[in-house]
């Protein structure tokens, strides 16, 4: 048995119903959940909808969890020729340029814009319209730009590695998923990295210039030789690997320094892993390879130039602000380094007066490591099905800010996510008012092995089920956990192994809302949680149990919930009611604990009935309490 907690709790006051307990006698007009801090009324359980022809609409894809609609030709040729259906198709903003066969397969799925130079300002007025955002390194996508998206923007694609232009946190807290193109442009980048160690060992760039001036200056650029030099690799990932893998080709003595990196893959090539200080005072040549991050931002500073050996060259085509630039010039001036190629700077483009980039021991090249026709190809194909297949609601297995659930997972979770995401709304529209939710048990009961049940997507639909009927946020896979940790909600999970069929993920899950008071007394639990449980039965959700009653209902549409005592006559009585004022009943169901004592009965409606038909109901003689349920 494995509990997972997720957060601690403070008091959750946002997630407080104010709305006061719905005993029998009770004013028929609190049968409808409202929220003392904000206007959002059990209306808002009508999952909001954007409908364009595709499941993004449906509120949880990875999001709402599974693609429901495939595209097929024919429904996309259809919805190129209905101006009504283009316009739901989702928007995707292109901001910086891409391959035409990346655009060809966006636009084959959605309205595709391309908007190359955008200002931050233009960026944040235009975001709003767009489900989707594609950006190179050029583009900032800023807090501001999440804000200004106003929850519209779904997905953003990096078509490249690096996501340090990406502020990666705001984007998990507005659930928008990021996901970028980790391999298509690993060669180029090693290619131009090669390139620029062997251009600036024999001064072609400087040579060149200067041919171009008129001069031929055959003494003033006698290069260095590459063979037998000890190159350090620094971030032995994808790109930096290849950089090795090619040096040794040019009889190079190849180390690298990567504290994340397995030493059996370094072996292989035939480097040897070091220590970041012995990387660095022994190489004669340093090639940057590790991404920007808080840790390796300006890593290459005045101390540690100092350790280096005097007349050593440096390659950049990582990100420029891995180093202290102004700490280069200094090194450049003293002779510490005798020469850097960089194509890569904190501030892109750099100043035209940059001290770094008019230094004549200095090659530059404008950002143009993964600038090969190949490699952009590729990086547009990538991006863009990792895009299409985020916006069809498949989880990206280059998603950078979302948890990686295969796609054989989620088709097989589909009906408990379903199941998960109605069980939190039922849970919490049992809370009575003035009760701040703090704390929520789920248990599975299932006959898998704990490792073998991923149960992070029917927390995340829990907490969104339990959350979004009360508050503003959206949630989704993306920011279920953070969202939950903001609001002080503390979720604990529990596995409970039974003895059934494995085939079946789960058998059941129950979600118990610890120490509040309930609306509706008797789902209480005999632990005084409110507590109901649920099961899927021939892939339908029902709710199996209430508090300590057992019932069973599909739980699709309206529910309406009585506690009555248990005699006969109590089901035509209701049903008579609500036949009354045509309200539709489409199914009903009655538990008890013993024989003729109280029973719970569960009525599912098509309708919402109005105030006057709940208080009608409520004034049945035998009934005790009631509570009408949007689900
Ligand atoms: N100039 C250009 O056009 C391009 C630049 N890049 C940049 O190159 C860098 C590497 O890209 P990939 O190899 O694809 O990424 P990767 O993720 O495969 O490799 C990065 C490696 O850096 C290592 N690392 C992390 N922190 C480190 C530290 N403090 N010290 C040493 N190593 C550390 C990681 O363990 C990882 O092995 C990224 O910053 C990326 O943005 C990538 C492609 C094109
Ligand atoms: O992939 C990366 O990290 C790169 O730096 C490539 O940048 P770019 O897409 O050419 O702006």
């Amino acid at each position: 048995m494995a509990t997972t907690s997720i957060s601690s709790a403070t008091n959750l006051n946002n997630l407080t119903p104010a709305s006061s307990s719905l005993q029998k006698n009770s004013n028929p007009s609190s049968a409808h959940l409202s929220f003392s801090h904000s206007s959002i009324s059990l209306q808002k359980l009508s999952v909001h909808t954007t409908n364009f022809n595709n499941p993004i609409s449906r509120g949880f894809s990875i999001f709402n969890v599974l693609k429901t609609a495939q595209h097929s030709d024919i429904a996309s040729s259809a919805r190129d020729s209905d101006p009504v259906i283009k316009s739901q198709k989702p928007t995707i903003l292109v901001s910086e340029k891409l391959g035409e066969a990346g655009l060809d397969l966006l636009r084959s799925f959605g309205n595709v814009e391309c908007l190359y130079s955008l200002s931050p300002e233009d960026l944040c007025a235009k975001i709003g319209e767009c489900d989707a955002l594609i950006v190179r390194s050029g583009t900032k996508v800023t807090r501001q730009v999440f804000e200004a998206a106003k929850g519209r923007l779904k997905v953003v694609g990096r078509a490249g590695v690096g996501i340090d232009n990406v502020d990666l946190q705001a984007a998990t807290e507005f659930g928008c998923l990021v996901v970028n193109a980790p391999t298509a442009n690993t060669i180029a980048a090693a290619e131009h990295g090669i390139a620029l160690l062997a251009g600036m060992a024999r001064n072609v760039a400087q040579a060149d210039a200067s041919m171009k001036a008129g001069k031929w200056q055959r003494n003033k650029y006698v290069g260095v030789s590459l063979v037998g030099k000890t190159l350090a690799v620094m971030g032995f990932g994808k790109v930096g690997s290849e950089v090795a893998r090619r040096a040794k080709g040019l009889g190079m003595h190849v180390i690298a320094h990567d504290p994340y990196a397995p030493a059996d893959r370094a072996r292989a090539i035939g480097v040897d892993l070091v220590s970041f200080d012995e990387a660095i005072s022994t190489a004669d040549f340093v090639s940057l390879h590790m991404p920007l991050t808080p840790t390796t931002n300006k890593v290459f500073n005045d101390a540690t130039f100092a350790k280096m050996k005097k007349g050593v060259r440096i390659i950049n085509v990582a990100r420029g602000g891995v180093i202290d630039e102004d700490a280069l010039v200094r090194a450049l001036d003293s002779g510490i380094v005798a020469q850097a190629a960089l194509d890569v700077f904190t501030e892109e483009p750099p100043s035209k007066d940059s001290r770094l980039v008019r230094h004549e021991n200095v090659t530059v090249t404008p950002h143009l490591g993964a600038s090969t026709k190949e490699a952009q190809e590729g990086v547009a194909v990538e991006i863009a099905e990792a895009v299409v297949g985020a916006l069809r609601g498949e989880l990206s297995a280059t998603a950078v800010n979302a948890p990686m659930v295969p796609p054989e997972v989620l088709s097989e979770l589909a009906p408990y996510v379903t199941l998960a995401e109605k069980l939190g709304r039922l849970a919490v529209q049992l809370v009575a008012g003035g009760s701040g939710i703090q704390s929520v048990k789920v248990g599975y009961k299932s006959a898998r092995d704990p490792d073998n049940l991923d149960t992070r997507l029917l927390r995340a639909m829990i907490t969104k089920g339990i959350i979004e009927p009360i508050s503003d946020a959206h949630i989704n896979l993306v920011n279920a956990d953070f969202i939950a940790k903001q609001k002080g909600l503390r979720i604990s999970e529990e596995r409970v192994y039974v003895n059934s069929s494995p085939e079946n993920p789960v058998e059941s899950i129950q979600v118990q809302i610890s120490n509040v008071q309930s609306k509706f007394a008797s789902a209480l639990s005999d632990n005084g949680n409110i507590s109901i449980e649920g099961k899927v039965k021939y892939g339908i959700p029902h709710l199996t149990r209430v508090g300590s009653f057992s019932v069973d209902v599909s739980l699709e549409g309206n529910l309406i919930l009585c506690r009555q005592v248990d005699q006969p006559g109590m089901i035509g009585q209701v049903g008579n009611v609500l036949g009354e004022r045509n309200v539709n009943v489409s199914f009903m169901s009655v538990g008890r604990t013993v024989k003729r004592t109280k029973a719970i009965m569960a009525i599912g409606v098509d309708e919402e009935p109005d105030k006057e038909t709940l208080k009608k109901i409520g004034e049945v003689p035998a009934i005790d309490e009631f509570v009408f349920l949007d689900l």
